[in-house]
């Protein structure tokens, strides 16, 4: 290494400017091929260092989502997927409705693609830089109880349910919830209603959603009214492709 190549790599350390670092040389040899001015080379010298952070923002807020696999729209056969509405879930993932705080609740029965539309709306969103997390009701509601337990449960909710921009809970109904977790999952929605979106997914038609939440009719008509304002795609089918659990409990 030469000694002003040594001393860029003692600077950009300090200043922690690794997109600098690592594109210097070559914006350096391009600057002189392609006889840019000084203020050109400056202005390409820091868009490297701002696609560099953009770049590892990406694939930490990947790894931090807790996405259960990355599937992308692109994937999505719309022909295969009779129910789902090409033109809605397209409108989706321009995420104005991250922007709005709005919510998108999708049903549907097993293996017809929910779980894939909402990974897919939840990547488009890291990919556009906003925090988004991946969690199931079952563990979400896990988390909850166990943070009541230890007596963190501000800690926890705010870190957990209210500081991602958009908070994908997935397979509500698979299992039914106790009083006391039913109750956890309507703070949740509660907390976050009109400040931030959610995606649910539910095997479960909303006619049905007394079942999961311990037939408390006043918690459920209360859940259900927080949706009121909610995109609903409610017939999604079409044959199934897959899923992950064949043999769901009666
Ligand atoms: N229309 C589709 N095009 C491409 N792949 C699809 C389609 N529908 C489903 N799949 C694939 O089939 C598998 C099951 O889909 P997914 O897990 O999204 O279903 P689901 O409706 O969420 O089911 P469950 O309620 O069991 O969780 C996934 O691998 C998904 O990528």
């Amino acid at each position: 290494m030469n000694l002003q190549l040594a001393r860029l790599h003692e600077l950009t350390e300090e200043l922690q400017l690794a997109g600098v670092e690592t594109n210097a040389t070559a914006l350096a040899q391009q600057a002189a091929k392609e006889e840019w001015d000084y203020l050109q080379f400056l202005e390409r010298v820091l868009q490297s260092e701002q696609a560099y952070r953009h770049q590892r923002k990406q694939v930490m807020f990947t790894r931090m989502a807790g996405f259960a696999s990355l599937k992308s729209l692109e994937e999505f056969d719309f022909t295969f997927a009779t129910g789902v509405p090409k033109k809605q879930v397209n409108e989706l993932a321009t995420l104005s409705f991250i922007e709005r705080k709005e919510n998108i609740v999708l049903l549907g029965p097993s293996g017809v693609g929910k779980i894939h539309i909402a990974s897919a709306l939840g990547y488009k969103a890291v990919q556009a830089g906003l925090k988004t997390r991946f969690i199931s009701a079952s563990d979400l509601i896990l988390q909850l109880t166990t943070a009541q337990r230890q007596d963190k449960y501000k800690q926890v909710m705010q870190r957990s349910v209210l500081a991602p921009r958009l908070l994908i809970i997935d397979e509500i109904g698979y299992l039914p919830f106790s009083a006391q977790e039913s109750k956890l999952l309507f703070d949740v929605i509660a907390k976050r209603y009109e400040k931030g979106a959610i995606i649910l997914t539910s095997n479960l038609p909303f006619g049905q959603w007394g079942s999961i939440f311990a037939n408390d009719t006043a918690l459920t008509s209360a859940m259900l009214i927080e949706f009121y304002t909610t995109h609903i795609l409610s017939k999604l089918k079409g044959r199934v492709i897959g899923s992950k659990r064949r043999n769901k409990p009666d």
